[in-house]
């Protein structure tokens, strides 16, 4: 007997057996087997071609030997086997440099494209959440490219589309852990790709000497340090004002000493005037000759900082409506102030009088300063606002190691951490100062990108050498 089951939908349904439950089973269309080839061969030469665009010297490598395989025979190919294998040698024995350049760098890049980001690149996807499931079907960012630099891998990705680099950019730690790197910067290379900058080793792990004195006067960029690609870091201090944070033992002085060495030769010249103002008394009265003037007192800082505004509005009076920047000359050399724990002058200062002085100095020097060629360097510990408030003020930042993550955006900008400056997670070692001392990450004025700095150290020795030469009569 036909009888209605009961409810809305399933009234519909009608069933001999309404004690069981209705299966709904989908249909099943069958494929033709030749669709089926067809479909299966076209997935392999586009599998084929995209081989061949990605990797054609490794593809024209098996082709011309299969080619002489076939046209003269194994023997021929053993022979040619052996040429090559020892033609590579004597390459790589005469010419290790080109040779990594050229053969071993692609070898690597393949090794690597193949055992870590190939293999490993679905799950990683997956577990940091940067692939979609969209009715029933998996989509992955594309892997596109593996490129092996001296230190860092740089793999060129293509984005889900809709995908933003931020998402990337929050997902930082997950891909670092994935493929097993210390860390992942992320840099945007066009709309819908993105380049992971993934480093195999640390190439600032190793203590950078104090870079030699310029042989010429100038009024910088100066050298630094090394940058992550071995190349040498020049940190502009003329037409600009730098902030440099770090918590205690970060190398805050290394980049101050640094910035000082580059300059002697144009003090020596006339071209620059170092003052120093040192409330800590640590670091920069070391080598207190140096500096043409210097200040260790609240007092005197406060003086030395007015006089130094004093300096930058008679300036100011005589380039009015005749010039609109600084040219350094013996007449008005280019004036650096050095503070070293500038903090120490405002947010820990307790005569209010003196705070104030030292705040509206350091407030009219970084905004007023620049054009007419005075400015400031200032060195700190912490960089919350309420212990400098005018740290925006300061076109170019350094941060170093930083005790918190939060903090490296307060000093670098917003997004800066985002972008791979991980200042926080700069190791230390509490038995060796040297380690991680002097690394940090640059945002220089109208460039998002941070970049990863050592400082070179700036020992005892080579500051009692500077003290040496600025004593020195011309
Ligand atoms: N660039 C560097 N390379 C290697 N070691 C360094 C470097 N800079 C500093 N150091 C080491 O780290 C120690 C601390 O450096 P420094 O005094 O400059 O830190 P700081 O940030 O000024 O600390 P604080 O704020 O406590 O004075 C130094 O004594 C030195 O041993």
């Amino acid at each position: 007997m036909l009888r209605k089951l009961p409810g809305t939908e399933v009234q519909n349904v009608v069933s001999t057996t309404p004690d069981t439950s209705i299966v709904f089973a989908p249909t099943v269309v069958k494929t033709p087997a030749i669709v089926a080839i067809v479909v299966w061969l076209w997935r392999l030469c586009a599998g084929l071609v995209k081989t061949v665009v990605r990797h054609p010297v490794a593809c024209g490598w098996v082709a011309s030997l299969a080619g002489l395989g076939w046209g003269l025979g194994w023997r021929a190919v053993l022979v040619a086997g052996v040429a090559v294998g020892l033609a590579t040698s004597v390459w790589a024995g005469l010419w290790p440099a080109s040779f990594l350049r050229v053969v071993g760098a692609r070898l690597l890049a393949w090794w690597r494209w193949m055992w870590v980001y190939r293999r490993k690149w679905r799950s990683v996807m997956a577990v940091a959440g940067l692939g979609r499931q969209i009715g029933g079907r998996v989509y992955l960012p594309d892997l596109r490219r593996v490129v092996c630099g001296p230190w860092a891998d740089r793999v060129t990705v293509r984005m889900l589309r809709g995908q933003t680099d931020q998402e990337w950019a929050d997902r930082l730690a997950n891909i670092a852990h994935g493929f097993g790197a210390g860390s992942c910067a992320v840099s945007v290379l066009r709309p819908g790709w993105v380049a992971l900058t993934l480093p195999r080793r640390d190439p600032l792990a190793k203590v950078v000497r104090a870079r030699p004195m310029p042989a010429t006067a100038s009024v910088g960029p100066v050298e630094i340090g090394v940058c992550e690609d071995g190349s040498l870091y020049r940190l502009r201090v003329h037409g600009t004002h730098v902030l440099i944070a770090g918590a205690t033992g970060a190398g805050k002085g290394s980049w101050l000493w640094s910035a000082v060495r580059g300059l002697l030769p144009a003090q020596r010249a006339g071209l620059v005037e170092l003052w120093a103002l040192d409330p800590k008394r640590m670091e920069l009265s070391y080598g207190r000759a140096v500096f043409n003037a210097y200040a260790a007192t609240p007092e005197d800082c406060a003086d030395l900082l007015e006089h130094a505004v004093a300096v930058m509005q008679e300036r100011a009076d005589r380039y009015a409506g005749v010039r609109r920047d600084h040219v350094p000359t013996v007449r008005d050399p280019f004036l650096l102030v050095i503070v070293d724990e500038v903090a120490f002058l405002t947010a820990y200062q307790s005569d209010r009088n003196l705070k104030q002085r030292t705040m509206a100095a350091l407030a009219t020097l970084t905004t007023q300063g620049r054009a007419v060629g005075v400015g400031v360097m200032a060195a700190l510990q912490d960089p919350r606002k309420d212990v400098l408030s005018i740290r925006n003020l300061f076109p170019d930042r350094v941060a170093l190691r930083l005790d918190e993550p939060d903090q490296v955006d307060m000093v670098l900008g917003d997004g800066a951490r985002d972008r791979g400056a991980l200042a926080d997670q700069i190791v230390r070692d509490p038995d060796d100062p040297s380690v991680g001392a002097g690394v940090g990450f640059v945002r220089v004025e109208n460039s998002p990108e941070p970049v990863r700095v050592r400082a070179a150290y700036v020992s005892d020795a080579d500051i009692r050498q500077m003290v040496v030469y600025a004593m020195e009569v011309s």
